[in-house]
């Protein structure tokens, strides 16, 4: 092997600096290009089909537009990511002759038939000879760069990683996949993984395309098809594996997927926010990231129910009682209708429209049956009548009849399910419903009577609401030629309605695009006023906006998988009844009770495609000595845990202490402040609700630091954690040790562990 001297390592640099210059260059000439046609770039988009990791010929022209595209994308992106690791990162010196890996490892590319050197980036971009600069990691030509072992070489002789800061190259890491490096070649550094899981965490999630290892490039290149399963143990990749496997998904069958849509779910909009710059890095825009709050469009979840109120909402045993609240009638509609149609005076009574809306409701969606309804109300004045001969006319008049409409558009208007779930806040009609006990029923009115205080849903009511949506139907205006001065009347009652149906007397509904909540959570109407928009009545923002139908995807990718509920299994379900699925999760993370019946919920979710499911078994995360501890934990807990190996050691042993109650917070501050001396990036202070108020104030002492709570640090992770309280983190979660386990598992350089004595 050569040395590897400052001035050895400075000449490598260089040679790749040149040709990480070719490639800018070429890519702003094909920007320039693109100009013209950006408009329809992205459709184009076709790559690869032969599988060799080169175009056809008829698709070059869309290739560039679309890496064009991509790249004045991507460079846009660098300037805010400032650890953004270059467009070109990868080298690949190959030798595909029979007689070994002598002759390889000219730089600039060898000129030998059997030797080749490839460069991997995150677009595919050749020169005006459509000769390849770099290939796409996601081509199959780049896939020797994640697949070649020293075992299994696949030809490659040396792969090189180029950390690049902008568009300079300002490191190289060598591995070898051969037992010895060819007498001209120099091998540089300890390997790229080692370096890149040293470095500091950063707010946000970053890619790890440079980095793949072998085990995980198979999960992320896996066929469309079915369900993929990825699990393993806390900090294994899975999260960052899958988000890979969805961009790998759009280069494979980019029409398919970009326009059936890709859809990815995590836990929290925290997690969302955390993972949300990687798919960009990769080039890709067109993936919707929602929270399991915020998958139901129009609607946005700002808090978790207690434990006891999740497992009710959550359990199946819910959708019997929303079964019977979506056919009750509607609270305050009339109850007795009293026309003279035809000089017959008819009486209906609450026993008749009881009787009708039953009927009705076996047959039609509520909110689409309006006419169903006016008939079949007729039907049941007819039987008061009956003359020979008069029916058809005697019908027609009583649809016909001002006095009808005016009760029909009171006792059968449109309800919003979220109106209908807020009906729940009456504990007397929970009962009524008969199928929670008390105690359950309890629970359930108090948490809407909360959400009519605060004007804020929980994670599980979406379920629900997507539930009961499924139910009733969408809401759907009537023509505005029809509309008398009931709505006026409506109107009188604002607080029923949200912003879109407030408006909706004088508009047809707003498109909607433009019903998308806006940054703070609203539902922005088309010209809502200001005041219109914010709202102070708790009310108005719970029905802010519209229930939409259901956008369907082709991918549906589900993040913390083991903490769905069968209720939100459902809601997943009704968006992915064509997809694919790639499902991500950790059974020992879980903080769902009951792991069966969401099995069940889930099993009925994917159907009977085929399965297929890949392990991970190293923790990139958290350092050995950190790891450690957590896993101790929780085989006590779990004993059949899937428990990673951490394969990084820093030679620093978490830090446990116990100390007096009434000192825990001066002791806090002091492990916090450590922390910050000991890391470059983010410190977490995980607790406990009961220390909540006493720690807050820990977050001002410095940007760096937050304060959160256990299961809100689902999926994330910090460069250093203080865990507080752990046994009353085990009390106070629904999932115990397992949620302990999260919390435990959230640091990638330092722990310390604080007990009040
Ligand atoms: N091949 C890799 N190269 C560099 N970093 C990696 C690699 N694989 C994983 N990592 C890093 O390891 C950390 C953990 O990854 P990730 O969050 O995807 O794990 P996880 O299995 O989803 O964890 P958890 O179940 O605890 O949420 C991240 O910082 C990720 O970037």
């Amino acid at each position: 092997m050569s040395a590897t001297t400052n001035d050895v390592v400075a000449g490598e640099i260089e040679a790749e600096q040149r040709h990480v210059d070719r490639v800018y260059a070429e890519l702003a000439k094909a920007a320039a290009r693109t100009e013209l046609v950006h408009a329809e770039g992205m459709a184009r988009g076709q790559t690869d089909r032969r599988g060799t990791g080169d175009p056809r010929e008829e698709e070059l022209a869309g290739l560039f537009e679309r890496d064009a595209l991509v790249f004045s994308a991507t460079k846009r992106r660098a300037s805010l990511e400032t650890q953004h690791e270059g467009l070109v990162f990868g080298r690949l010196d190959l030798d595909h002759g029979d007689g070994g890996p002598e002759g390889v490892g000219d730089p600039d590319g060898g000129d030998g038939g059997d030797r080749e050197v490839r460069y991997v980036g995150r677009l595919g971009v050749r020169d005006d000879d459509y000769e390849p600069l770099v290939v796409d990691w996601r081509a199959p030509a780049a896939a020797p760069f994640y697949r070649a072992t020293p075992v299994d070489p696949q030809g490659v002789v040396r792969r090189r990683v180029l950390r690049c800061q902008g568009e300079t190259v300002v490191g190289i890491e060598d591995d070898l996949m051969v037992a010895e490096a060819p007498e001209d070649m120099v091998v540089v550094g300890d390997g790229a993984l080692m370096a890149a899981l040293s470095r500091s965490r950063g707010a946000r999630m970053r890619d790890i395309v440079a980095t793949i290892q072998q085990h995980q490039d198979e999960a992320i290149r896996a066929p469309a098809r079915g369900v993929t399963e990825i699990t393993g143990g806390p900090g294994t990749g899975k999260t960052v594996v899958a988000l890979h496997r969805a961009a790998y998904l759009l280069y494979s069958d980019r029409r398919r997927f970009e326009s059936g849509g890709v859809l990815v779910v995590g836990p929290s909009a925290a997690y969302t926010a955390y993972i949300e710059r990687v798919l960009p890095s990769l080039g890709e825009d067109s993936v919707v990231l929602r929270s399991v709050g915020d998958v139901v469009a129009g609607m946005t979840a700002q808090r978790l129910d207690p434990p006891a109120t999740a497992a009710v909402k959550g359990s199946l045993r819910i959708r019997q009682l929303l079964s019977r609240l979506s056919r009750l009638a509607i609270p305050g509609s009339p109850d007795l209708l009293r026309v003279f149609v035809m000089g017959h005076a008819i009486r209906l009574e609450k026993s008749d429209l009881d009787r009708v809306r039953a009927q009705v409701l076996r047959h039609h969606h509520r909110n689409s049956s309006f006419d169903a309804a006016a008939q079949a109300l007729a039907e049941a004045a007819w039987a008061q009548v009956q003359v020979p001969g008069e029916k058809q006319e005697f019908v027609d008049r009583f649809v016909d009849s001002g006095d009808v409409e005016a009760f029909l558009r009171e006792w059968w208007r449109p309800v919003d399910p979220r109106e209908m779930l807020l009906w729940l806040a009456d504990e007397a009609l929970v009962l009524r419903l008969g199928v929670l006990p008390g105690a359950e029923a309890a629970l359930l009115a108090e948490s809407y009577r909360l959400a009519l205080r605060e004007g804020t849903w929980s994670a599980s009511d979406v379920a629900l609401v997507d539930d009961l949506h499924a139910r009733v139907g969408t809401v759907v205006d009537l023509p505005s030629e029809e509309r008398g001065f009931y709505e006026i009347e409506e109107l009188e009652d604002a607080s029923q309605y949200g912003v879109a149906a407030l408006r909706s007397g004088r508009d047809q509904a707003p498109p909607r695009a433009s019903l998308e909540p806006d940054e703070d959570g609203f539902v922005r109407a088309v010209e809502a006023t200001a005041s219109e928009r914010i709202s102070h009545d708790p009310r108005t923002r719970l029905l802010a906006g519209r229930i939409g139908s259901v956008e369907e995807y082709a991918h549906v990718l589900v993040d913390e998988a083991q903490d769905l509920s069968p209720m939100q299994w459902r809601m997943l379900g009704r968006r992915g009844r064509w997809a694919s699925w790639t499902v991500v999760g950790d059974l020992a993370q879980a903080s769902w009770s009951d792991l069966e019946e969401a099995a069940q919920a889930r099993e009925e979710a994917f159907g009977s495609s085929v399965r297929r499911s890949f392990h991970m078994d190293t923790n990139y995360r958290n350092a050995r000595e950190i790891f450690a501890l957590a896993a101790r934990m929780i085989r006590e807990h779990v004993p059949d845990a899937d428990i990673p190996e951490a394969v990084r050691e820093t030679g620093h042993e978490p830090v446990e202490l116990s100390v007096p109650r009434a000192a825990l917070p001066e002791e806090a501050r002091e492990a916090v402040v450590a922390l910050l001396g000991q890391v470059d990036g983010s410190v977490a202070v995980i607790l406990p609700e009961a220390w909540r108020h006493a720690l807050e104030p820990l977050s001002r002492l410095d940007d760096r630091v937050l304060v959160i709570d256990p299961l809100s640090t689902k999926g994330l992770e910090y460069d250093a954690t203080l865990v507080v309280d752990p046994d009353a983190i085990v009390a106070e979660s629904p999932g115990g040790a397992r949620v302990l386990y999260v919390a435990l598992t959230r640091a990638a350089h330092r722990l310390t562990v604080l007990r009040p004595a």
